[in-house]
């Protein structure tokens, strides 16, 4: 069966959606056949997502090749990201709480797209996002997590989406934290997002996702 077709908002720009932090065949059968674009494997084990690498062998498997697979790492030594990329045959690595000149020799030793997550709580954070500028192939707004919090994403958490208005972005970029099917909408039409992560938003607990607001997510994104 084709890919669905991306939705459009008013710039006629196709809005896609990734889905991010499965862990089960069933959840990601609905996340591929609701249409997204982008699949996210987490190898992070302080997170409820974290997958083994005999699990993203498995899932990874399963993902047609229209559609991306991210892997999602924070700070991760040279060993995990290789061992990741493998079996998740990884389109894409997702890096949090990583440095410009990390990013930069990830993205040289691998040879893969690199997503360097910018942690928003204020308009000044968003300066992080020209550090990135020749490192990373791609920025990730995501909501900035408190101190103290194990994850750095993840966690369901938004930012005042105003502060993306207007701003300059120095690469392509991807929209996430704490959206969900209510959210999006309004997301997309404040920031003019074209690519947009979730992953709380399509769960029923931390790490559980739910088929059924998966493909409501999807739905929301595709009704742009
Ligand atoms: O999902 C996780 O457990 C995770 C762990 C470590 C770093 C990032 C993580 N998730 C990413 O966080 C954002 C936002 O997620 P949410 O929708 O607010 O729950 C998303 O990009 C995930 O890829």
């Amino acid at each position: 069966m084709p890919p669905p077709a991306p939705s459009r908002l008013l710039s006629d720009v196709p809005v896609t959606a990734k889905i991010c932090g499965l862990t089960t065949l069933e959840t990601l059968d609905a996340a591929l056949s609701g249409g997204a674009s982008h699949v996210g494997f987490v190898f992070f084990p302080a997170s409820p997502r974290h997958l083994t690498l005999e699990t993203a062998t498995g899932l990874a498997g399963r993902v047609p090749t229209h559609v991306q697979r991210v892997g999602v790492f924070v700070d991760p030594e040279d060993a995990l990201v290789e061992a990741a990329v493998k079996a998740g045959r990884l389109d894409a690595i997702q890096l949090h709480k990583t440095p410009p000149a990390r990013v930069a020799a990830i993205r040289a030793t691998f040879g893969r797209d690199v997503w360097a997550a910018v942690a928003v709580k204020t308009g000044a954070d968003l300066a992080q996002a020209a550090h990135y500028a020749g490192t990373a192939t791609r920025l990730l707004y995501d909501a900035k997590t408190p101190e103290t919090a194990e994850l750095p994403g993840g966690m369901g958490l938004r930012f005042d989406w105003r502060l993306l208005e207007g701003f300059r972005h120095p690469l392509p970029w991807a929209l996430s934290g704490g959206l969900d099917a209510g959210n999006v909408t309004e997301a997309v039409r404040r920031t003019s997002a074209t690519l947009v992560d979730v992953s709380s938003g399509v769960e029923s607990a931390p790490g559980v996702k739910d088929k059924g607001r998966v493909l409501a997510f999807l739905k929301a994104v595709q009704s742009l």
